[in-house]
């Protein structure tokens, strides 16, 4: 079947079943068993959606028409997909712990993946027995959102030294976090893939002078992640300190490898394994489990048929977990700049709307502050629930009822809504009637037949992150094979930083505003006059 064939054939079921409300579809009492993927442990229910077995049969095979298996099997193998910076991409090698060669360029990676975790290792090992207090990891982008992200999510496990993150150039950020901190007990990581992002290299160079002026050492209380080795060398970071890796590891991706340094220091290297371990799981898999079995091809395709056949614009992130208070964050940065794209592969225009707005914040407490919108709101919000049987507090544990309970009547509630009767028969009994008995009730209408999905995990564990991330990470790139683009680049990021570069000198004061557009002299001109002179 051609692509277009089977783009139209999804349309067409979501016109034949758009106007019916999903919460019939449970009439067949083994839905909620059929419309699942179970992994080892955990689970992914899309039975809270409007997809019965024609609508996933035509989803499945619209990803067999986009080639989506081949696409992922050239990813694994190393070939250059990446194909406006024609580079491989391969952050599944850096958690391919025993899963043989993977060739770039004829040449195997994994001798160089395997030896630099173990210089990690090491490092982490000496860290965590040494005299530092506190890791500053200072990085951006994808340098700090995912060692942020995992570092909290998984701070039961936390053993090590106190670990920090600085990303925004801001002088609050750095100086806000360094207050208080030892300057001889604190260990410094710089995190930048290309040694040149101006906030990463600004904020360093500033903890680098606080920590010289504190009596610490920046010759042996810095550290870098780079793949630039004149990058590091410059700064004075010598080679021992220095962790390297190759172009092929996105930086959105590269939480696996020495990016994630800052976390192996906090969990320690057992840990760390641990969470590899998680992600290789996943990329099993991923490149075995079959059709409706795949967790993150059924994820993705749930994914499209919401924002590009449904046309709901954005979705929201809602763990259950209040370590993963910063996972929306990291999945903005992974599904926004993966798939925020307007061009495909061969440069002509997408015809569809391309990556979802991403958003989200951890339950319960989102549910006092915006699922007033996603409930009764004019616009369908698609909602990934996630929730773990245990939480790590047992002496808590009717904490945990009660969030787990919470997490389940939410995704309830947003499919059965309730009816117009239902509300009238409410507000009777509070002693309404006539006009003002309608009036109330309207208010406390729900429409219901919200769709969401909701991913079920034993623990919140080191291995179970592992698979999460991973899981996103799939589930994005078989949406990006999809919509045809090049989930891997990101170009749209240059702009601003170019016409930043260019403004610095405007603002302060060394150049002119002539030739900028009149919003941006006026802007300037306030600030200037603002400023302490
Ligand atoms: O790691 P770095 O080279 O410092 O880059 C940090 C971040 O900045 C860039 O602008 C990109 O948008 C991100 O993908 C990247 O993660």
């Amino acid at each position: 079947m051609t692509f277009s064939d089977a783009w139209a054939d999804v349309e067409v079921r979501h016109a034949a079943t758009a106007d019916r409300k999903f919460l019939s579809l449970f009439d067949d009492t083994g839905r909620a068993d059929t419309f699942r993927c179970d992994t080892s442990d955990m689970r992914l229910d899309y039975s809270k959606t409007n997809i019965d077995a024609e609508t996933r049969d035509a989803l499945l095979a619209l990803a067999e028409a986009a080639d989506v298996a081949a696409h992922r099997d050239a990813m694994f193998s190393g070939q250059k997909i990446n194909q406006t910076e024609g580079r491989a991409v391969l952050h599944t090698a850096l958690r391919n712990l025993d899963g043989g060669p993977v060739l770039v360029d004829g040449t195997d990676v994994m001798p160089g993946v395997l030896d630099t975790l173990g210089r990690m290792g090491v490092f982490a090992d000496e860290i965590r027995s040494s005299h530092i207090t506190n890791v500053v990891n200072i990085g951006i982008g994808g340098s700090d959102l995912g060692p942020a992200m995992a570092v909290q999510a998984l701070s039961p496990y936390h053993d090590g030294p106190a670990v920090h993150f600085v990303s925004n150039v801001d002088a609050a950020d750095v100086s806000d976090t360094l207050r208080g901190l030892d300057p001889k007990t604190t260990l410094v990581i710089v995190a930048s893939k290309t040694f040149t992002t101006v906030e990463t290299m600004t904020n360093a160079r500033t903890a680098r002078a606080w920590m010289s002026e504190g009596g610490g050492d920046p010759g042996t209380q810095f550290a870098a992640l780079s793949t630039s080795e004149d990058g590091t060398s410059q700064f004075g970071i010598p080679p021992e300190r220095v962790f390297g890796f190759e172009d092929w590891v996105g930086g959105r991706y590269s939480l696996w490898g020495p990016i994630g340094l800052s976390l192996m220091i906090g969990i320690g290297r057992r840990g760390f394994m641990a969470f590899l371990r998680g992600g290789q799981a996943m990329d099993l898999h991923f490149q075995a489990a079959q059709g409706a079995e795949n967790m993150p091809l059924m994820h993705a395709l749930v994914g499209i048929w919401h924002n590009q056949f449904c046309g709901h614009a954005t979705r929201a992130v809602l763990p259950y977990d209040q370590r993963l208070g910063q996972l929306p964050a990291y999945f903005q940065q992974l599904e926004m700049e993966s798939n925020g794209k307007s061009v495909r592969m061969d440069g002509s225009d997408v015809p569809v709307h391309t990556g979802p707005v991403v958003w989200g914040a951890p339950g319960t407490n989102g549910q006092h502050a915006f699922y007033q919108l996603i409930h009764q709101g004019t616009r369908t919000i698609p909602c990934e629930f996630m929730i773990a049987a245990q939480g790590h507090e047992p002496d808590l544990e009717h904490h945990h009822h009660l969030l787990v309970a919470n997490c389940l009547a939410q995704s309830e509630a947003l499919m059965r809504g309730r009816s117009t009767d239902e509300a009238r028969v409410l507000m009777r009994e509070k002693g309404f009637e006539g006009a003002e008995l309608d009036r109330q009730a309207a208010h406390r209408v729900f429409s219901g037949n919200r769709p969401s999905v909701t991913l079920a995990y034993p623990k919140l564990d080191p291995f179970v992150l592992g698979q999460i991330i991973a899981l996103y990470e799939h589930r994005v790139f078989v949406e990006g094979v999809i919509l045809g683009i090049n989930s891997f680049d990101q170009w749209g990021v240059e702009l601003g930083k170019e016409l930043a570069t260019a403004l610095q000198p405007v603002v302060e004061g060394a150049q002119t505003a002539d030739g900028k557009d009149g919003s941006t002299q006026a802007l300037v001109d306030f600030v200037q006059r603002h400023r302490v002179p």
